[in-house]
């Protein structure tokens, strides 16, 4: 591969050129951007070898662009780049969600077998350029969703590109891979959200904000996480989240009622369950 174009040069994108550069990446890495100011802070930041706002001047040499923008862009920045692919292009992602990146891709590009679905399993809850981090996919996962008419060449140029920043690379399927992200993935930022909202809006706010210590923190800190990506990630797996949220919701009631009657054993019985299963799989 001689050029690697990223669209969207944040915090994912950043995060994947400079671990890209600091493994002595032989090819060039080039970004499309929505404002020139992204762009020479890429450059300033050494993350990137050139950068345009026009598709024109960097899709036409690239080997293998790399979608990284917010999931409902995904459709506009792939009509972006269209016309420009060369033949042999590949086009992947790191979005979040991947049954509706491949049904944009379908609908967009028609012929799927350049189109390499991917997700690094590892983030921040910061945004922006700024954010990149050269060691962000270390030792992380990243799944691939393929299709039957994927290139197997094409897959397996996007598995040695997250392979050289240290990620290791797992194959799933794309439905599976969004059920099993909204529960683990999803479910936890929306609660986050959604706890943090609900004291910030209740009465001794400013106390309840105030005297919040570690356990508050660890639990909130995805709170603090970008509101477009994730209005996004709610939109476009909405089904399954919504799953996983009546999910919780029915195991919520049960703890509740089992407090309300001071059912010792139900709420120590839930507790050890939740401890072992967590300290078995983390
Ligand atoms: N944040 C995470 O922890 C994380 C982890 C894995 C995957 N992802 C996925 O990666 C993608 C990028 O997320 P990020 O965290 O890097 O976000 P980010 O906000 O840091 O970066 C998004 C980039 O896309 C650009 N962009 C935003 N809206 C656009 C639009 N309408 N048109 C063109 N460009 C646009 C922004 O200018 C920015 O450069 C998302 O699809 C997200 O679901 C995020
Ligand atoms: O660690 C974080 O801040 C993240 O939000 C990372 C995280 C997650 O683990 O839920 C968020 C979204 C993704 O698509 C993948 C990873």
């Amino acid at each position: 591969m001689n050029t690697l174009c990223i669209v969207g040069l944040g915090m994912i994108g950043g995060s994947l050129a400079g671990a890209l550069k600091q493994a002595n990446f032989p090819g060039k890495i080039v970004a499309l951007v929505r404002s020139e100011a992204t762009g020479v802070r890429g450059l300033e930041l050494g993350l990137i070898d050139a950068f345009s706002v026009n598709a024109a001047d960097v899709i036409c040499d690239a080997d293998v662009v790399m979608l990284a923008v917010p999931m409902l862009s995904m459709r506009e920045q792939m009509q972006l780049i269209k016309e420009h692919l060369k033949p042999a292009a590949i086009v992947t992602d790191a979005g979040s969600v991947k049954a509706p990146f491949i049904k944009d891709a379908r609908d967009v590009f028609g012929d799927l077998s350049r189109v390499v679905p991917g997700h690094p399993i590892a983030g921040r809850e910061k945004t922006g350029v700024d954010a990149a981090d050269a060691s962000l996919y270390q030792n992380r996962r990243v799944l691939l969703t393929p299709l039957p008419e994927t290139d197997a060449a094409a897959t397996a140029t996007v598995q040695q590109l997250w392979e050289l920043v240290g990620a290791e690379v797992e194959v799933l399927g794309p439905e599976q891979h969004d059920r099993v992200l909204a529960a683990t993935s999803h479910l936890p930022h929306v609660l986050a959200f959604a706890l943090v909202d609900t004291l910030a809006t209740q009465q001794e706010a400013e106390e309840i904000f105030r005297y919040a210590a570690g356990g508050f923190r660890d639990f909130t800190r995805i709170a603090s996480s970008d509101a477009i990506m994730w209005r996004d990630v709610c939109l476009t797996n909405r089904e399954a989240i919504l799953e996983s949220m009546d999910n919780l919701d029915a195991h919520l009631k049960q703890l509740r009622h089992a407090i309300d009657i001071s059912d010792g054993e139900a709420i120590e019985a839930t507790f050890v369950r939740a401890r072992k299963a967590r300290d078995a799989n983390t």
